[in-house]
């Protein structure tokens, strides 16, 4: 397995030229754009990695997968969706134009206005202490307590994050947020969150099981990994969620730092990082490599 999964990263890593790395965040330019790395966890205990893995990247936006749990787990399902949509949308993650419009409601939670109202649903009575609930659901999930900020990555997209904000006093307007501004402090942090390709695999692992980490402990509840598992399949991938699901069929979450966070039920979870982009902000490198390795190994839920 691990000289097979050697061979996928050889093969896909060149399609990394195709893509670019995202600027908007502007730390995240610094990466590496060649890189391409894979970590495997199986429900058997078996553990294989591949290509080359940074010891941390930030999650981005597979922060949005821990804080919809979180979200559901303190507020339940009647008021989150109250707030935010279940259906899959055509345009960009970061789009904008559609809060134009009443009621404002965000179509999914995987999408940033989306992701916006959820992380303003946590519960905690400073930024610092959700911050932390959040941190803690991480950590249990991927079993590594050692998990924290990148605070470089933290400043860099609070300097910059102009739309994030734009989009928290749209919702605003409409009723969909309270706090502005620790609502984008909590995202921005969240989105900073660093973690490895190891510690993805672990999580994704965790949701293929729904919800019950290795130690045996019920992290999530059962049905909440059920619930956010469809998300990934219907929204994880942005506006390419379609074409994933139907070459990969795995559901997956992906983020612009180019980690990609994906779960088959009962059987594995994969953590992949390739930092270069598509146009629709999801790694190419990376995207490749989940589709290889689900058509090889039969891993399409369908
Ligand atoms: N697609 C993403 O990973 C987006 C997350 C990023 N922090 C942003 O809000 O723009």
């Amino acid at each position: 397995m691990k000289d097979f999964l050697e061979e996928l990263v050889k093969q896909y890593r060149p399609s990394a030229g195709e893509g670019k790395l995202a600027d908007y965040i502007p730390e995240l330019s610094a990466q590496d754009p060649t890189t391409l790395g894979i970590s495997v966890r199986t429900c058997d205990g078996e553990i294989y990695s591949a290509g080359n893995c940074p010891e941390r990247f930030t999650m981005q936006s597979i922060s949005k997968v821990i804080t919809l749990i979180l979200a559901l787990m303190d507020q339940g399902e009647k008021a989150v969706f109250e707030r935010v949509g279940m259906e899959p949308t055509g345009d960009p993650f970061n789009s904008i134009y559609k809060l134009e419009q009443a009621p404002g409601k965000p179509l999914n939670p995987m999408i940033n206005a989306g992701a916006l109202v959820v992380s303003s649903l946590i519960k905690g009575s400073t930024v610092e202490e959700r911050l932390g609930r959040i941190l803690s659901l991480v950590q249990r999930m991927a079993e590594n307590p050692n998990i924290g900020l990148d605070y470089a990555v933290y400043y860099s997209e609070r300097a910059t994050g102009f739309r994030n904000r734009s989009m928290a006093y749209f919702l605003k307007e409409f009723g969909m947020i309270e706090d502005v501004e620790a609502t984008l402090e909590l995202y921005f942090q969240q989105c900073s969150i660093a973690i490895s390709c190891d510690d993805l695999a672990q999580m994704g692992l965790c949701l293929a099981r729904l919800g019950e980490n290795d130690a045996g402990e019920q992290v999530i509840p059962r049905e909440l990994a059920r619930l956010v598992k469809t998300f990934m399949v219907t929204c994880g991938m942005y506006n390419a969620s379609g074409e994933f699901a139907i070459l990969a069929g795995i559901p997956a979450k992906s983020g612009v730092s180019g980690g990609i966070l994906a779960s088959v039920p009962e059987r594995m979870g994969i953590g992949v990082f390739g930092p270069a982009l598509d146009e629709k902000g999801n790694s190419v490198g990376g995207v490749r490599l989940l589709k290889g390795l689900s058509r090889e190994l039969n891993l399409s839920i369908f």
